[in-house]
């Protein structure tokens, strides 16, 4: 009895101790993310100051002009946008980036996803005389941008390895020759660095004085720094060396302020003028969910979140960590009476187009990808990305969650977080440049208890941190 009394007492006591040392913990660890945040704050800022010195110490600088001024083609302009591109206004930069174009600057753009940037490009290829070279780095893209333009009137062909020998033909007289109406042309970079019968054809059209611009799309893809390098994109610098007169236009969705540097570094525009819109998505609400480490649990909860939120059969993407937990994670929705298919690298290429097709019609609901299902998906109205486990950084996160809501509805970002995916993402990350690092910075933005998840997008692209007005619901 006497025992009882005194193990109760001790356990009393012990718990009390605990209940100590959680309020300690807690006191600690909100300790831990206020540190981690000015750290944060301080080495973006560090970076910022550091590029700025470095762009005014390499590139002379470029006289700061008034873009949104009064121009001898502004009425042109407006008439091509409103007649021929079927847009009533400007969206913000636009004017400008086209005026900056339109005068024979070199150009940089990074605009948030479904900004507008192809018009930034394609309005001045219409204006201008000759024609507009465009690099792009998907067929499937470029597929999308020629039909668009084929709709709208505009004579644009693409030269890739999908091109008939008629077209092929048709293409280089009109480089060569000047002979055949075309405005503008799209090609993959491996035409640039592989295809010399191209680069002499382009050199004819650039003599003659019919080359009116390079457009580079996706140019976050020179940087080994940026989340989808590619090695092709490295031998661009070329153009600039070869065709010095000719203005160049760079636009990208996302580039911190070193990929931006390394950008104009590659591509050779030191003098280039740069704008920069905010990478804030105000139709996106960002949402972590606590991850269960039970994997029906997980399944039950994401198929719940789309039954409940999408009844209606609004498409979305969920992202997994590997091939076969998509395939598992398609599988167990479908089980839960949701149209989803997977998505990936594994995959033969008519399968993964069948799979891209059917959820562009909306005939399935959800795909269910890798990493692999990025660039090229051009589908306007995605109305949710789940993130069944964490991505390998914060741009690559920005980048996928970024697929929703391209048309300026509200769409929802679901993130499931467990700590015990962090070593998973570990091992596919430890070789790259800074991969570590940027995979502990998502795992801080997944633990944040911060009410506004947009902050970290702020911080991570060194832009100044808005008022975001809107609630980004922290589960
Ligand atoms: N000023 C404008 N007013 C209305 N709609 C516009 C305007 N500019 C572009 N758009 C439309 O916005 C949509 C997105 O444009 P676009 O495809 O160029 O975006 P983007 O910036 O290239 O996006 P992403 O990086 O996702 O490819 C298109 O349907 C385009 O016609």
């Amino acid at each position: 009895m006497e025992d009882e009394e005194n193990i109760e007492e001790e356990l009393l006591l012990v718990e009390s101790q605990l209940n100590g040392l959680q309020d300690k913990i807690k006191t600690l660890l909100d300790q831990q993310e206020e540190l981690y945040e000015r750290q944060a704050q301080l080495k973006a800022m560090l970076e910022i100051s550091k590029t700025s010195r470095d762009a005014s110490n390499s590139a002379p600088s470029v006289a700061l002009e008034d873009w949104s001024g009064k121009f001898s083609w502004d009425s042109q302009a407006d008439d091509t946008r409103f007649n021929v591109f079927g847009i009533s206004s400007y969206r913000s930069n636009q004017r400008e980036i086209i005026n900056s174009i339109m005068s024979g600057k070199d150009v940089l753009v990074i605009m948030a996803a479904g900004g507008g940037k192809s018009l930034c490009y394609q309005l001045p290829a219409v204006l201008r005389d000759g024609i507009t070279l465009v690099v792009s780095p998907l067929l499937s893209l470029i597929q999308d941008q020629v039909m668009g333009l084929a709709a709208l009137g505009i004579p644009a062909h693409m030269l890739t390895s999908t091109t008939n020998k008629e077209i092929e033909k048709f293409i280089y007289k009109a480089l060569e020759k000047g002979e055949g109406e075309l405005k503008i042309l799209y090609v993959t970079p491996e035409k640039i660095s592989k295809s010399k019968r191209f680069m002499s054809k382009l050199e004819k059209c650039h003599h003659a004085g019919r080359l009116s611009l390079v457009a580079i799309d996706e140019a976050h893809c020179c940087s080994q720094w940026g989340h989808d390098f590619r090695p092709d994109y490295k031998n661009l610098g070329i153009l600039k060396i070869q065709f010095p007169s000719v203005p160049m236009i760079a636009l990208t969705a996302t580039a911190t302020s070193k990929v931006q540097m390394d950008l104009i570094e590659m591509l050779h525009i030191p003098r280039s003028v740069k704008f920069v819109s905010t990478v804030n998505r105000p139709n996106l609400f960002y949402r972590v969910y606590e991850k269960s480490s039970v994997g029906k649990v997980v399944i039950d909860e994401i198929a719940n979140f789309i039954s409940e939120s999408y009844p209606n059969n609004e498409s979305g993407i969920v992202y997994c960590f590997s091939r076969k937990e998509c395939e598992q994670v398609a599988k167990e929705l479908r089980g839960r009476g949701i149209s989803a298919d997977y998505y990936h690298a594994d995959m033969d290429v008519v399968a993964r187009e069948k799979v891209h097709m059917r959820w562009s019609k909306s005939k399935s609901q959800v795909i269910v990808g890798t990493v692999a299902f990025g660039m090229g998906i051009n589908k306007p109205d995605v109305r949710f990305v789940v993130h069944h486990s964490l991505s390998k950084s914060m741009e690559t996160y920005y980048q996928e969650s970024g697929r929703a809501g391209r048309d300026g509805l509200p769409s929802e970002c679901v993130l499931y977080y467990r700590p015990g995916d962090v070593p998973r993402q570990s091992s596919m990350v430890f070789y790259e440049n800074c991969g570590l690092q940027n995979l502990y910075d998502i795992a801080r933005y997944c633990q944040s208890k911060k009410n506004c998840r947009r902050g970290a997008f702020f911080q991570h692209f060194g832009e100044a941190v808005q008022e975001c007005n809107v609630s980004c619901r922290n589960v």
